[in-house]
């Protein structure tokens, strides 16, 4: 089972809990505030977003409890925790937003609005949240001039001299136009691998995640390298001849000076007529979150008609007419519990990071991607740290890099493997992402023998010798070139002698009737052993069914959780060369329709196998001890081709329990509890078809 599961967003203001006490709330605002001041210096960070934010959460809950114990500078009233400043100071006040987390919060807020209109909006905006440092830039004739960070909304701190780092904040403008722009200054997940291999380049520790990294490197001073930046534009001030432009066309114009805007991001700004639409553009920036290149951690949903706007105002902290839509925290800390080194079906070897569990973009990680060994030095990441943790989307989950802050003592240094830790051969590190020098045939031999197993395609007379000769002599490297073979070559290389070769070739050309279920076993996809494949295969029919299917088809399967369906995908993408060549062999490799599934409910007359309860639905059987003539697999490939579903262990929800040679205490506890038990032979017979449904069911 997977230990990935759908789970809700963490954060929830609405439903926090409120401090009982009052020196437990300024404690909490305490907490806050030297949380926010590392934030927003980008020295690093003392928690994750999501505590941040469910501590602030607590406090506004509190606040709401008792008025009484607010104060007046609360860091749910004012903008950065009222801890940021600096002696720039802005045009008007740079302020933050306000959230929400689910599309009724949302729609009750496009409510709101409504009524401080007296009319619904005049159409809505919807652009990327970046997750990045706001800055204000100056334009004067068309050069840069100013740029400022928020800092405590009313003055930022002088950031010009780090401007040129910034990609998108031109340092000139098509045009001699005098103008302030807003938006967000960030790291791409290119700027970020770059920043880092500059940095530790030159001696220094890793970045922790792209936002700091931002956040320190536009505020640094006198740094010996010049880390990337990219900015997106989402506001502007003064625009000449701006006045009355609707926000979206107020972007364009200042797209065509020359800055990038969130519009022109690869995420877009649709522009909404109604919050229905406004919700299907955020679902669909949700979904895209993952592929953009860099981080977001919501929508931002903005009034686009500036009388809109000008008649909702602002409240100290935040804009009436706009509202954060947050997704699920994407990036959490968890504690890196080991460091595992796979070697993939090319011989690609990487260090995989074993976690405690942890909730990250709304499901539970307990596994993610150190991506290289490079890296991995680099940043002296070391079992016991605590990390941060990061999903987007779909994509396999990552770590960016440690909390170095709380490294325990003793932790020690991750030394790479000097050898394949499969095959004990040598590895080239001539590139990023070392390879076992044997490549594919690092884990031929290992490979064609779990393909040829019985649970597997059944391929008898394919042991371990001949395996070895075959990819030895090169004629067999991944499992379709078995079916290339021919009795004569066979005979010759490996002195079987010709029958058994002949006999040999026979029992390979024959597996290629072996259902879709085997193939997949065979295939050794990750995360999926045979029971689940048999589930896939169930589900899916077809292998191309199969292949089709995307994330979320995957998910529909019993059992299959976001990081098995993306495991799934991505070992199916994986796999595509072997498996067009099974095809071009003419392997079937489709599932025979084994249950007839009549919809539950007295179906009169339905077919019913011998295993289906009345209702249509799956018994629960247990198998223990050996059935004559069956493994366990094909067992439990018995018990669901006679309609059942297969479990390993009894209870009281337990329809039947096979009991053949040499069962143990499944059969004890079966008696005990008064389930059904049938002998082996009985199975087997049943299996035959000599044994009517009635039988059982009776
Ligand atoms: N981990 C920590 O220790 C820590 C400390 C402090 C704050 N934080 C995090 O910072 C956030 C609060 O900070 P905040 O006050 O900056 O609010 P915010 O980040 O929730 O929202 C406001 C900001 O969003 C940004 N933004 C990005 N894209 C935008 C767009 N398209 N249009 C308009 N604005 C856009 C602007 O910079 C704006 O100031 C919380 O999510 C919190 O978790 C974390
Ligand atoms: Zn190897």
């Amino acid at each position: 089972m997977s230990t990935m599961h759908e789970v809700a967003p963490v954060v929830d203001a609405a439903h926090a809990e409120p401090y009982a006490g009052r020196e437990e709330y300024a404690d909490a605002i305490r907490q806050i505030r030297s949380a926010a001041e590392a934030y927003y210096a980008g020295a690093g960070l003392v928690m994750d977003d999501a505590t941040y934010d469910a501590l602030l959460a607590r406090v506004a809950a509190t606040e709401h409890d008792q008025p009484a114990w607010a104060a007046d500078d609360s860091p749910t009233t004012t903008v950065a925790a009222g801890i940021a400043g600096g002696d720039v100071p802005h045009s008007t006040p740079m302020l933050s937003l306000d959230n929400v987390f689910d599309a009724d919060e949302l729609t009750a807020w496009a409510g709101r609005l409504e009524r401080l209109l007296g009319r619904p909006a005049n159409g809505y905006t919807v652009e990327p949240k970046i997750d990045g440092m706001a800055v204000a830039a100056r334009y004067t004739d068309g050069r840069l001039t100013q740029v400022a960070t928020r800092g405590d909304g009313r003055a930022g701190e002088d950031v010009t001299v780090n401007a040129r780092l910034v990609a998108g904040l031109p340092a000139e403008l098509h045009r001699p136009v005098t103008v302030e722009v807003r938006g967000e200054v960030f790291m791409t997940d290119a700027d970020f691998a770059r920043a880092n291999e500059l940095r530790t380049g030159h001696g220094g520790t890793a970045f922790a995640n792209p936002r700091s990294a931002a956040a320190g490197t536009l505020r640094a001073q006198d740094r010996a390298y010049d880390a990337p930046l990219s900015f997106f534009a989402y506001a502007v001030h003064d625009l000449p001849g701006g006045e009355g432009l609707f926000h979206s066309a107020a972007m364009d114009a200042i797209a065509g000076l020359g800055v990038a805007t969130t519009a022109g991001s690869p995420a877009g700004m649709p522009r909404c007529a109604t919050i229905g639409e406004v919700v299907a553009a955020i679902d669909a920036l949700g979904s895209a979150r993952g592929t953009l290149g860099f981080d977001i951690d919501g929508a931002v949903v903005k009034a686009d008609d500036p009388a809109d706007r000008d008649r909702a105002g602002f409240s100290s902290r935040a804009p009436r007419w706009a509202i954060a839509h947050k997704f699920p925290a994407d990036t959490r800390t968890s504690t890196l519990i080991g460091i595992e080194v796979q070697v993939g079906r090319t011989g690609l070897i990487t260090p995989v990071a074993v976690l405690e569990p942890v909730q990250v973009g709304g499901v539970v990680v307990t596994s993610a991607t150190l991506h290289n060994f490079d890296d991995l030095v680099r940043r002296d990441v070391r079992v016991g740290d605590t990390v941060f943790v990061r999903r987007a989307g779909d994509v396999i989950p990552e770590i960016t890099g440690a909390l170095l802050d709380a490294r325990p003592a003793g932790a020690v240094p991750f030394s790479p493997p000097e050898a394949c830790p499969r095959c004990g051969g040598e590895i080239d590190r001539s590139q990023k992402r070392w390879r076992c020098v044997r490549g594919r045939a690092c884990g031929a031999e290992e490979s064609l023998s779990y393909f040829a197993a019985r649970d597997s395609m059944d391929i008898e007379g394919l042991g371990d010798k001949v395996i070895a000769g075959l990819v030895r002599s090169g004629m067999v490297t991944d499992p379709a070139d078995l079916y290339d073979l021919d009795a004569e070559a066979l005979a010759r290389l490996e002195r079987l002698g010709r029958t058994s070769a002949t006999k040999l070739v026979a029992t390979i050309q024959a597996s290629r009737s072996q259902p879709l279920s085997r193939v997949l076993t065979g295939l050794g996809v990750r995360m999926t052993g045979r029971s689940m494949s048999r589930r896939l295969a169930r589900h899916f029919g077809t292998m191309s069914a199969l292949r089709a299917a995307g994330v979320e088809d995957l998910q529909q399967v019993d059992g299959v959780g976001p990081e098995r369906a993306a495991t799934i995908a991505a070992e199916l993408a994986d796999l595509a060369p072997v498996i067009d060549k099974l095809i071009a062999r003419g392997l079937a490799m489709s599932e025979p329709e084994l249950t007839p599934r009549p919809a539950p409910g007295p179906a009169a007359g339905a077919p019913r196998l011998p295993l289906q309860r009345e209702d249509g639905s799956p018994m629960t059987v247990v198998v223990t001890g050996s059935v004559p003539g069956l493994t366990r697999n094909e067992g439990n490939e018995a018990v669901e081709r006679l309609g059942g579903r297969s479990s390993g262990s009894v209870s009281t929800r337990t329809d039947l329990v096979v009991v053949g040679d040499g069962a143990g205490s499944k059969a004890a506890k079966a008696e005990e509890l008064g389930v059904r038990i049938m002998p082996a032979d009985e199975f087997a017979r049943l299996l035959a078809g000599t044994s009517p449904a009635a039988d059982v069911n009776g």
